[in-house]
């Protein structure tokens, strides 16, 4: 079974599909992760994000491998640079098979991004598409990069927020929005264990 998750910036994507995995016992692929570390190879060499051909050449050979041990991948200063080379349409296709293989072998697989359902995984089984007031998002985005120790004001990172979902919703290739046969939930006014309720009861609904 694959469940694909979608949504704006800290809308809550990556929690909801962490626990959803646990709880299945699926595999978990936060594909945010990919465009960050594509990002990041071409910050470490010094080579600017405007790069297309550059960022294809990462992005082509990227080492999969380290994902999620790297916390330097989850600053803000690298999700705001993965949504400028994830609007390279050869990015994309370069991170596709790795993305639509993830799971295999594996009784399910849980995804999380932006095209999961529009794109990735068009078949899924469930399909959600995880929202939140921009308020909301920055607000648990602030609480999350303090907790990190980065340094972060409340307003910048509402801003950030706007501008990248601006320009995720608005690129050519992929953008964000929910697929036709998509789920939505709004977290506004759900905690985290009220949002897996919800989303529990979504997926449980589609396949009882
Ligand atoms: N429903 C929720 N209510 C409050 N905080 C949440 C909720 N869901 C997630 N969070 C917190 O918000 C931050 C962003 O969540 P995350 O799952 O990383 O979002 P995304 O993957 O969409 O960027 C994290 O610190 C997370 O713990
Ligand atoms: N499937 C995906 C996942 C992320 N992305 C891009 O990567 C950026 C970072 O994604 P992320 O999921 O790590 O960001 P957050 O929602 O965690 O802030 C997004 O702003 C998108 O531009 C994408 O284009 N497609």
């Amino acid at each position: 079974m694959i469940i694909a998750i979608d949504g704006p910036a800290a809308s809550g994507k990556g929690t909801l599909g962490k626990r959803l995995a646990e709880h299945y016992g699926f595999a978990h692929l936060d594909t945010g992760l990919l465009y960050r570390a594509v990002a990041r190879v071409l910050m470490d060499r010094n080579v600017p994000l405007a790069d297309r051909d550059a960022a294809a050449e990462v992005a082509q050979n990227l080492d999969v491998s380290h994902l999620e041990d790297d916390s330097r991948l989850r600053g803000a200063a690298m999700g705001e640079a993965a949504s400028v080379v994830s609007a390279y349409q050869p990015v994309r296709d370069a991170l596709l098979a790795f993305q639509r293989g993830f799971g295999a072998g594996q009784p399910g697989a849980v995804l999380d991004g932006r095209d999961i359902g529009t794109v990735v995984c068009p078949d899924a089984d469930v399909k959600l598409f995880i929202t939140a007031a921009p308020e909301e998002r920055a607000r648990r985005r602030h609480l999350e990069l303090l907790r990190r120790g980065e340094q972060a004001e409340y307003e910048t990172i509402l801003d950030d927020i706007r501008r990248r979902d601006e320009r995720d919703m608005n690129r050519s290739t992929a953008p964000l929005k929910a697929a036709t046969d998509a789920v939505t939930l709004d977290t506004t006014h759900l905690d985290a264990d009220a949002a897996f309720q919800a989303a529990l009861k979504i997926v449980e609904g589609k396949h009882s």
